[in-house]
């Protein structure tokens, strides 16, 4: 199960704002600027017109009620209910586009970020477990998204309101309006105090969830082994206790989030007490009049909710700036070499290529210089048929995963009809190899989609071809033929039953060259004969490599070859190395006696 490592690469950066970061998120907004100029437009005007409301309500009073001009109070309501009108209208507009300009740009990072991975080498695979490359797709994304639809528009918007109301009060009275900015050091000290924690605080939350997320993945992927060996209780116990340090963190978060709240208000009702103290003084003095004073203090009261907005959503910023830096980090991980997904579909002049194989003093690592294939050399003709044989861990699927360039090799080179494999581009070279393997993967769908790959194809011809193969007996024991449904990683089908699959995808895909991983565990006879049986029909004409488990595959093989700790031991034919004394002649009587020639 995971351990502290699996998550410290979830662990939020310390760096507050990173500009590479910004410039990099400013250039998906940029794809839509007219969108951006609207939001702002309405920004500027939705902050002339709240300006607007408290200025008239002061002048209303003034010139209105105190002058006891009725038709200014008739003609001033129906504009403070038009002013108002208009500003809601705005925040209807506004809010539709800023959650589109969220949307369209979280959409563009998403394609972008499911295309990239798709052209990431298989290692990095290996290296990455499944749920941190989900989690970038999905929630820091989703936390980018946050950024755009209620971060960024939102706080500019108050930064114009905070600036406006300043530049009002200051048009109104001077010294009322130094008195209330009395009350920015302590916010300011308070903003920075509750910040620092909330911030520390709201990282530590995303790590537990992350924690939680990746938990919970591998548990559910894992639950057959877990119901087998009883785990239930003690994961249940470790999920409580990774659940039990979130809530911790949760109400940490909590306690701040409910101090800051009260402690912004204090300030705000002790600067207002001041104003009001201070103002109602100046206007007994007869320097203020009361419409003033009134504008005065709604300005005051106003002005306090937008400073505690951008200090409530710089957890947001945060959030989304850390999700930022592990989304882009993924986007500029290296692409697999001269690989392009440009155009998948275009032909390939597969024809051209024939599928002889050489291999020629090859070595190869997984991991730096620990090699797993030792100066390997060997040739397989056209249409031959070679069987790699060894102990578990010898390395013969190494010899699959680069040939098909899953892997580069470190020394040596493979060649295809003559060509280094290394300048064939990887597309070509996948249209031409055929890798049956061990693991077939299946995706949810029906057996239709899972055998074409998606891919349009009449029933009629995928029907002749499946016959063809001798393999109908499969789809006519499926429940709904070709419509069958498959479940998530084809759950709901035996061994035999994925080969089957496996084979069918291969010969629509009519490769030169066909590597078959054969699969160890057992199907019943009967299956394993016409899987057999399909499996020369493929293989005939083609060069094929047989990482064979089975007596009854290596003996149609041209050739075999023993691997032992990733170097040729033997070779030969199976007469040739009959007459030897091989580890392969030990092995074929120890099936004489009834064991199959079980290389693991
Ligand atoms: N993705 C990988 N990263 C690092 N090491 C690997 C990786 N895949 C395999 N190895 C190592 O390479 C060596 C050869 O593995 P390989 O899968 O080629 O053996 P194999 O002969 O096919 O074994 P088996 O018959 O069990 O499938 C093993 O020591 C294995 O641990």
């Amino acid at each position: 199960m995971q351990n502290k490592d699996y998550f410290s690469k979830d662990r939020t950066p310390t760096r507050g704002f990173n500009r590479v970061v910004i410039r990099k998120l400013f250039s998906y907004i940029l794809r839509y600027k007219a969108l951006g100029i609207l939001s702002l437009f309405i920004v500027i005007a939705g902050t002339i017109l709240f300006l607007m409301g408290p200025y008239l309500f002061g002048y209303t009073i003034d010139h209105g009620i105190v002058n006891g001009d009725i038709s200014l109070l008739y003609k001033m309501a129906i504009a403070l209910f038009g002013i108002k009108t208009v500003r809601l209208l705005l925040i209807v507009i506004q809010s539709y586009n800023l959650q589109m300009i969220g949307q369209k740009v979280t959409m563009d990072m998403r394609m972008e970020l499911f295309r990239h991975i798709h052209s990431l080498p298989v290692s990095f695979f290996d290296k990455n477990p499944v749920g941190r490359i989900v989690t970038r797709l999905t929630n820091d994304i989703a936390s980018i998204s946050e950024l755009f639809s209620v971060g960024v528009i939102t706080v500019i918007g108050d930064l114009f309101i905070i600036a406006g109301i300043i530049v009002a009060m200051f048009l109104l009275d001077v010294q009322l309006g130094l008195l209330s900015l009395l009350a920015f050091p302590i916010m300011i000290i308070l903003a920075c105090w509750f910040g620092a924690r909330m911030k520390n605080s709201f990282r530590e939350i995303r790590r537990k969830l992350a924690q939680i997320n990746s938990y919970l993945n591998e548990n559910i992927t894992g639950m057959k082994v877990i119901q087998l060996f009883n785990r239930e209780g003690k994961n249940y116990k470790i999920f409580g206790e990774i659940s039990d340090d979130n809530l911790k963190e949760q109400s940490k978060y909590i306690t701040y989030f409910a101090i800051f709240q009260p402690s912004i208000h204090m300030v705000s009702g002790f600067t207002i007490a001041i104003i009001l103290w201070y103002g109602g003084m100046r206007y007994l003095d007869g320097v203020l009049t009361l419409g003033v004073l009134v504008t005065f203090l709604t300005y005051v009261q106003n002005l306090f909710d937008p400073i505690r907005d951008i200090i409530e959503k710089y957890n947001i910023f945060q959030g989304a700036m850390a999700s930022s830096e592990r989304v882009f980090g993924l986007m500029e991980e290296q692409q697999e070499p001269d690989y392009s997904i440009a155009n998948p579909y275009r032909e390939i002049p597969k024809k051209e290529f024939k599928g002889d194989i050489i291999f020629r003093n090859v070595w190869f690592a997984y991991n730096d210089s620990d090699f797993v294939l030792k100066n390997i050399s060997f040739q397989v003709k056209h249409g031959q048929s070679v069987a790699l044989v060894g102990v578990t861990g010898s390395g013969k699927t190494s010899i699959a995963n680069v040939l098909t360039r899953f892997y580069e090799i470190q020394k040596g080179a493979i060649f295809i009809d003559g060509i280094d494999i290394k300048k064939i581009e990887k597309i070509g070279l996948r249209y031409m190899i055929g890798y049956i393997s061990q693991d077939v993967f299946l995706f949810s769908g029906t057996l239709r989609e899972n055998i074409t790959l998606f891919r349009h194809m009449e029933d009629s011809e995928l029907l002749s071809i499946i016959n063809s193969l001798g393999l109908m007996p499969f789809i006519n024991r499926m429940q709904d033929g070709l419509d069958t449904k498959i479940s998530e990683r084809g759950a709901n089908l035996s061994v035999g039953e994925r080969q089957f699959i496996s084979l069918s995808r291969i010969i629509l895909y009519d490769p030169q060259i066909i590597i078959l991983d054969e699969a160890t565990s057992s199907m019943d006879p009967i299956s394993e004969v016409f899987i057999q049986e399909a499996m020369h029909k493929i293989t005939k004409g083609k060069t094929s490599i047989l990482i064979a488990h089975r007596l009854s595959t290596i003996l149609h093989c041209d050739k075999i070859i023993e691997l032992n700790r990733g170097e040729i031991i033997e070779e030969g034919t199976h007469e040739e190395l009959l007459k030897k004394d091989s580890l392969y002649r030990q092995l074929y009587k120890l099936s004489l006696k009834g064991k199959f020639v079980e290389s693991r």
